[in-house]
Order: structure tokens, then sequence, then C-alpha cells
């Protein structure tokens, strides 16, 4: 079989194919799509059709959506977003094809003890091949990503890496866009792709492969673009949210489609789409100004915010909604289409929160109208480097309850000793 050892980039196969050997490659490209099979325990195309509880506020239903015209016309980043839509679209097909449970059987622990499974890398693998294939100035290619390939490399977990390895030429075969065929190391150098350190100079891809790893049923795979400092573009694939149901509080009906793909460039609005490519409607948070009236999102693990805290802020505001719970960035979209009114987190130390955990998401609300604030009022930063320099909390809602919301937050904290 002939095959062309190629560095990531070039902009498209045929260019690919044709380039010569270079000692940087990270995989390669065959004239013939390599037979490969999944193992038998990686079942394909078999979806979990869940939905996260409605706010039970009738108030918090969100305006109707409206269908527009896509954010290619005038949007200068049109390429950059296409290729995001391509990038998390194969992602997300490779993490339904890993389904939770059996995802969990290849599951790694990172030095933090956080899991981080074959899907994780996966996921990050097929973001960073499709981005170098089809994104522009991808020569100066950068990307913040979430995992890296250190637990991989260790003695022991040669199987994993072989499945992932698997798992991943599966995909691009079934796909049938590009004729590229990864090796083992080719791997591993592919998931160091997302070891940059950001910054507020350049461009610099953001990613989490998997948002919601160790979570119930909602995940997300969330990849934004940084430039010059500036979230300006953001996808959000969550394969397991329901299309459609908007207006129903009680849940999806049996018809809705399975599979939400949000998406915003700066200046351009959000809009959300089915994973299965339905035309997109565009988006925007509701315009709930009395927070009796509003309903909140938050973590569904327990450990990932202060819920004593989250508490007695909802009743400082006189929220009756109780909490919606829900993994992922999944809430940023959720809140970005109206479903609820707030996405708060106030993580239980001052720990630190990672820009691939807000960046997609964070773009998602603005551009639908809302804003997203630390739980002092100040915008996000996400040019600091790998992780957020912030005061303790994160806040996504519209501008009219924005700052009662930090006004609680603030006394609520200030009660609880977190705040000086
Ligand atoms: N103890 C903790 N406190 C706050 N956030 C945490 C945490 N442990 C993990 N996380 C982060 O919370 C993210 C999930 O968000 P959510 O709580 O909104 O579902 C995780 O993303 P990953 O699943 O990508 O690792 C992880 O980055
Ligand atoms: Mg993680
Ligand atoms: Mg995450
Ligand atoms: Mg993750």
């Amino acid at each position: 079989m002939a095959a062309a050892r190629v560095g990531l980039v070039s902009s498209s196969f045929s260019h690919a194919l044709h380039a010569s050997s270079s000692s940087t490659s990270t995989f390669t490209v065959s004239l013939r799509p390599p037979r490969l099979r999944l193992p038998p325990y990686l079942p394909r195309h078999h979806l979990l059709p869940t939905n996260y509880p409605r706010p039970s506020s009738s108030a918090a239903r969100p305006r109707r959506l409206r269908a527009t015209m896509s954010q290619a016309a005038g949007n200068p980043y049109a390429a950059e977003l296409a290729a995001a839509k391509k990038a998390v679209t194969l992602a997300a097909r490779l993490c339904q094809a890993v389904q939770k449970d059996i995802l969990q059987s290849g599951v790694q622990s990172k030095a933090d003890q956080s899991p981080v499974t074959v899907a994780d890398y996966g996921s990050q693998i097929l973001v960073s091949l499709v981005l170098k294939m089809e994104a522009p100035a991808s020569a100066s290619f950068s990307m913040v990503a979430e995992e890296d390939s250190e637990e991989l490399r260790k003695e022991g977990a040669e199987e994993i890496l072989e499945n992932i390895t698997d798992l991943v030429n599966e995909t691009i075969v079934d796909d049938g866009t590009y004729s590229v065929f990864f090796s083992k190391e080719g791997i591993l150098s592919a998931i160091d792709d997302g070891k940059s350190e950001g910054g507020p100079s350049g461009r610099h891809w953001v990613l989490d492969p998997i948002d919601g790893t160790k979570g119930g049923d909602q995940y997300a795979i969330a990849l934004a673009l940084l430039d010059e400092g500036k979230v300006v573009l953001g996808v959000l694939a969550c394969p397991n949210l329901s299309l459609g149901s908007i207006g129903n509080l009680n849940g999806g009906s049996s018809g809705d489609q399975v599979g939400a793909l949000f998406s915003a460039t700066i200046g351009c609005g959000a809009e959300v789409e089915s994973l299965q490519g339905s035309p997109a409607q565009k988006i925007s948070v509701c315009s709930i100004d009395n927070p009796v009236d509003a309903s909140f999102f938050e973590s569904y693990e327990g450990a990932h915010s202060l819920r004593d805290l989250t508490g007695s802020i909802a009743e400082k505001l006189g929220i009756q909604a109780p909490p919606v719970r829900i993994d992922s960035q999944a809430k940023y979209g959720a809140v970005a289409q109206g479903d609820g009114a707030i996405y708060w987190r106030f993580p239980h130390k001052r720990s630190k929160e990672a820009v691939w955990d807000h960046a997609a998401g964070s773009i998602i609300v603005t551009e639908a109208g809302g804003l997203v604030k630390d739980a002092s009022g100040n915008d996000l930063d996400l040019s600091k480097g790998r992780y957020l320099d912030r005061d303790a909390g994160i806040i996504a809602t519209n501008k009219y309850l924005m700052p009662l919301v930090v006004k609680a937050a603030q006394e609520a904290m200030k009660e609880e000793g977190i705040l000086g």
C-alpha cells in the first residue's frame, strides 16, 4: 500500500497526500483505507435519548425560536466556524459509539484523580485532525486542550492505547472524508497537540473533548477559538440533549430529535441546530427580570459547586423553582436558548477553573444576549493561559438578573465566610 507520512499542516486531503516526508508527522495518509473493526465491546450508533428536566416555572418559557440564515453571511470567522462544527460533529460520533457504561471500562485516572476515558482521548484526536485539515492558517496551529498523553505512555496502558487507536481509525473510515490512518505513536503525538498554553496573543483553539466525563446523562464537546485574547467563536455539541421540545416543560416527546449543536461567532449571534444537520435556529436568553420567576442550572455533581451557598443565594433572590442539575456546558446552551434564566457554579475551594470548561459556553451565552461574569461581576478573562484568573464563582444570566445575582452572591459568600 502506498502511503505518505505528512505533517498536519495541509489544508486539504489531496494536498496532504502529495506532501513530502516529515520527521514531525503525526499520522499516515494511505491510498487505501485500512480495514478496521471496532472491538466487540464498543458498539456503534447507540444513543441514549435522555433529556434534562425542564424548569417548572412557566415564566421561564423561552421565546420562540426563529429560523435564520446561516452565520456564514458576513462572518469573518465563517471558515473556522465550519471547521469547528465539523470537528465536534465527528468527535460526537465517536463519543456516541462509546456509551457511558462501556466507556467506563476504558477509564484512566489522571494525577488529580479525575477520570479520563478512551472517548476523551479519541474526541481530542479527531478535533485536532479536522481543524488541521480544514481550518485556514493551520500552519500556526495552537490548541489548548484538556487531555495529554502522559497516562497513556505509562506501562500498563497498552491495551487502552490500542483501543483508542482502533476507535479513532474506525471513526475516520466510517466518516469517509479523510484517508488518514493513525499509528499508536501518531495517536500519542496528536493528543499532545493540545498542550498549548494559550494566552493573549495569536490564535488558539480551546477544547474540552468531553465535558461532563464524570456525570449523569449530559455531556458536551466544547470547542472555541481565542483570537488576540478574545473568544471569537464557540461550538458546543451536546449528543444527549433533545431538540424541539423547548416549550414543553415536562421534557421531550418521543418524536424529539436528540443531539444539539450550539454555535456562536462574535457579533453574529448564537444558534442551535441538530447534530444530524437540521437548519440552524437563532437563539436568545430569556427576558425574565424578576428573580422570583427565574430558574437556575447548576452542576449535577455535588462536588463541583457549593450547594449550601447556592441554596442561600436562591433564597435571597426569592427563586421559587427547584435547581435544575445537569452536567457539562450543556447548561450554557440551555441558558442561551432561554430554557432557564441562570447558570452558576461556586466551586468548593478556590479551585482552578479551566479555560476549556467555559470558553465555548460563555460566547454562546453572550452572543445570545446574555452575560457571563465571575462572582464579583467581572468579565471572564480567558487569555491568562490554561486556567482562568477569576474571583470565586461563575454566573451566566441575562442583563436584568446579573446585578441582582452578583449582589446576592456577594452577600451569601460574606455570610458563609467565603469572602472577607
Ligand atoms: N471539584 C471540582 N470543582 C469544580 N469543578 C470540577 C471539580 N472536579 C471537576 N470539575 C470540573 O467540572 C467539569 C464538569 O462541569 P459540570 O460540573 O458543570 O458538569 C469537569 O470537566 P470534565 O468533565 O471535562 O473533566 C471538570 O473540569
Ligand atoms: Mg476532565
Ligand atoms: Mg470540562
Ligand atoms: Mg473534559
